[in-house]
Formats: structure tokens, sequence, C-alpha cells
């Protein structure tokens, strides 16, 4: 279970850009969150994604409650969780090539030595050829180098992705195949997923259930 419950979060604790949310992802589930710009979607995204500490609240992750948040938090926790977000240029570091931002995880987490097979198993998935693998992110489009991210946030086996408008600024058949490529991963694993964005027509085919943010803020998700 992915539990947030009464989260407060922002960047000025003063003037905190949400209180009290609450969501509650059950194990394998797929959840679409909907809701207006600037609400805080993104935040509490990453609250959920461990890369951001709320102001109050609890989260309790696979019966564990987190209690810090980026680098402080217990590595078992950090690699359960998979990220994806919108800008793939901002998220990639441009001077590796894609087959090594995919093995970024791996390679962080003294699992360099498996990193060629995990890279080869996901390239397919994504739908990356072995000659895009070997270029470096100025030479690629961006649904290409999304398609690395999504592999990225892949490599480590998550119990949990989290795709904060992954698919916003590509075009129809890329989103497509990047929906399929998180499809697949899920059957074979049973990862669950919190797909964040706009597009209501994306979530609602593409997920189990979708929630609004307000119902978020009034205990409407609670189940
Ligand atoms: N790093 C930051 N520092 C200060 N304020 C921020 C920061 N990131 C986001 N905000 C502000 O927090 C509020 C919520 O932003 P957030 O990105 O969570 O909203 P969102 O619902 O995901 O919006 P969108 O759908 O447009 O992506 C906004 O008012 C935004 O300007």
């Amino acid at each position: 279970m992915l539990e947030l419950t009464d989260i407060t979060a922002g960047y000025d604790r003063r003037a905190p850009v949400f209180r009290g949310a609450r969501l509650t992802l059950a194990p394998g589930e797929s959840v679409g969150l909907l809701g207006p710009s600037g609400c805080g979607k993104s935040t509490l995204a990453r609250v959920a994604a461990l890369l951001h500490r709320p102001d109050a609240g609890r989260y309790v992750l696979d019966g564990t409650e987190v209690r810090a948040w980026r680098h402080r938090a217990p590595r078992d926790l950090r690699t359960a969780v998979g990220v994806v977000f919108q800008q793939p240029r901002t998220a990639a570091d441009p001077r590796l090539t894609l087959a090594d931002l995919i093995a970024e995880p791996l390679r962080a987490t003294g699992r360099g030595a498996e990193a060629a097979a995990r890279v080869a198993d996901l390239a397919p998935i994504v739908g990356l050829t072995p000659e895009l693998l070997s270029r470096r992110p100025h030479a690629v489009s961006d649904g290409q180098l999304q398609r690395a991210c999504l592999a990225r946030a892949l490599s480590l086996r998550p119990r949990w992705l989290i795709c904060d408008e992954m698919t916003a600024m590509l075009d129809a058949s890329t989103t497509a195949a990047l929906v399929a490529a998180v499809e697949a991963y899920r059957a074979e694993t049973g990862a669950g997923l919190l797909a964040v964005g706009h597009d209501r027509i994306l979530l609602e085919r593409w997920c189990d259930r979708t929630v609004e943010w307000r119902d978020c803020l009034t205990g409407g998700d609670e189940r």
C-alpha cells in the first residue's frame, strides 16, 4: 500500500501549497490524479517519490513509515519507487549516452555489473534501438529521451511507479508507446502506478481509477 495521510507540503512553511491531502493506492493499483494547474499535484507526487519532504502528515509505503526524504531516505525505500517527470531534458545528464542514463540507478547502487543485461532487457520494452542507446541526449528527440527516462525509472524494478505528466509534451504515438511500456512492466511485476496529469481521457483509459485533486483534500479518496 501507498498511504499518504493529512499531508501538508509546499516551499515555504508559512504558506504551504496544500494542507491535509490524502491519497491511498492498493498494491498493484493504478491511479490517475487529475486537477487544475498549480494546485500541488506534482508536489504531492514528489512527496510520494521521496523527493520532497512534507511539512506535516504521514506517509506509509508498503507498511514502513517514511521518516526521511531524498538522500536521507533509506535505500530500500528509495529504490521501491521509480519516477518519471514531464521534462526529460532537465531530468537527464547531457554527458551520458542513453544506455548509461538507463543504467545510472544500477551504478549508483553498486550494481553496475548488471547494467548491460538490464539495459538490453529494457530497451525493447521502451522501444529504443541499440543505435539510439549509443547517442547522447542532444542527438535524440524528446520522445526518445523520455523513453530512456522511463527505462531508467524501471531499472531497479520498483514496486511503485510515479509518472508526473510523463507524456504531456509528446505526440499520440509516443504517448501510446510509453503507456504500453508501463503496462508491460506492471503486468510482469505487479507494480502500482500513480499517474499525474491533466489529460482526463488518457488517465481514465490508462488507470484503474482516477482521483480528483479536490477529493484528496476533503478525504473523498478514502476507500
Ligand atoms: N521549487 C518550487 N519553489 C517554489 N514554489 C514552487 C516550486 N515548485 C512548485 N512551486 C509552486 O507550488 C505550487 C504547486 O505546484 P505543482 O507543480 O505541485 O502544481 P501542479 O498541480 O502539479 O501543477 P501543473 O499541473 O501545472 O504541473 C505552484 O504554485 C508552484 O508555483
